[in-house]
């Protein structure tokens, strides 16, 4: 088995400035203060994927995910410990990055795939197919300054899974777009993870990650708090009363019937 991405004792310290309150602030700067300090998003994280499997990247708000990804896709560089990664790697980080406000749709996807890795011609091939997912209509040649952010999702998401790769990433897939795009998103996720491509799949939703991934690495305040199986996974998450939410319950009901429906 081929080893696809290997994490070793990765962390990521972020710098902040807190100022609690606009009195603070003022009592700062009048003192020439300014209240810095600093946060480990990520602390001694280590783990291997192998090509094709597919990982449900799964913790509270603020574990270090999206952190995790960016280390992961080269979006950023550990401050110790290191990331290898083996192959092209396309996906969905954040929505709407990479995206140019003042250019159409059109024009940002062509800028966007050649930032995933695309040639021109590629992009003139898929072209089509990338519009026809997106399903903008006939706001392709509209800045996508003017565009909602659901259609803004939809364009990203559009040219990330049309991209040839090794490794596929998407984060916060499910939290914007409406039911039908979400459902197409999950339907096209199925059909990667099928043909052999490594896939990282952030999620908060219990239901779409057990029908998606075959393993489950669970964050907690950056460290890794569980690694293996996927039901498992979703045991060590409810310690933390996630289940007492109602507001959580009716999502992961909604999501489950989607998850059920591809
Ligand atoms: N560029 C940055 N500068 C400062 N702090 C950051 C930066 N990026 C992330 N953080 C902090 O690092 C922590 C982890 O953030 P991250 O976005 O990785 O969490 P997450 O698990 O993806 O959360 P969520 O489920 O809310 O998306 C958070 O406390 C966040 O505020």
């Amino acid at each position: 088995m081929t080893t696809s991405i290997v994490v070793q004792d990765v962390s990521k310290t972020f710098r902040y400035q807190a100022h609690p309150t606009l009195k603070k602030v003022l009592q700062d700067r009048l003192r020439g203060e300014h209240a810095k300090g600093s946060f480990k998003a990520l602390d001694g994280v280590s783990f291997e994927v192998q090509q094709g499997e597919s990982i449900g990247l799964m913790g509270l708000n603020g574990s270090g995910k999206s952190t995790l990804l960016k280390l992961v896709s080269g979006v950023m560089r550990p401050d110790e410990g290191q990331v290898l990664v083996r192959g092209r790697i396309s996906g969905l980080i954040a929505t709407g990055a990479g995206f140019h406000n003042e250019l159409s749709g059109r024009d940002n996807i062509y800028m966007n795939a050649a930032m995933l890795g695309m040639t021109k011609e590629e992009t003139d091939a898929k072209f089509d197919d990338i519009a026809a997912f997106a399903d903008v209509g006939r706001f392709m040649d509209t800045p996508v300054g003017n565009y909602s952010s659901g259609m803004f999702a939809r364009l990203g998401f559009s040219v990330a899974v049309h991209v040839d790769c090794d490794i596929f990433i998407a984060d916060e897939v499910l939290a914007v777009g409406d039911r039908p795009f979400k459902r197409k998103c999950l339907k096209r996720m199925k059909e990667i993870r099928e043909s052999g491509i490594t896939m990282f799949y952030v999620s908060h939703s219990a239901a779409s990650v057990k029908k998606m991934c075959d393993r489950a690495i669970v964050l907690d305040k950056g460290t890794v708090g569980f690694d293996g199986d996927v039901e498992e996974a979703i045991k060590f998450l409810h310690y933390d009363g996630d289940d007492d939410e109602p507001d959580a319950e009716d999502e992961d009901e909604r999501d489950e019937e989607l998850a059920n429906d591809i």
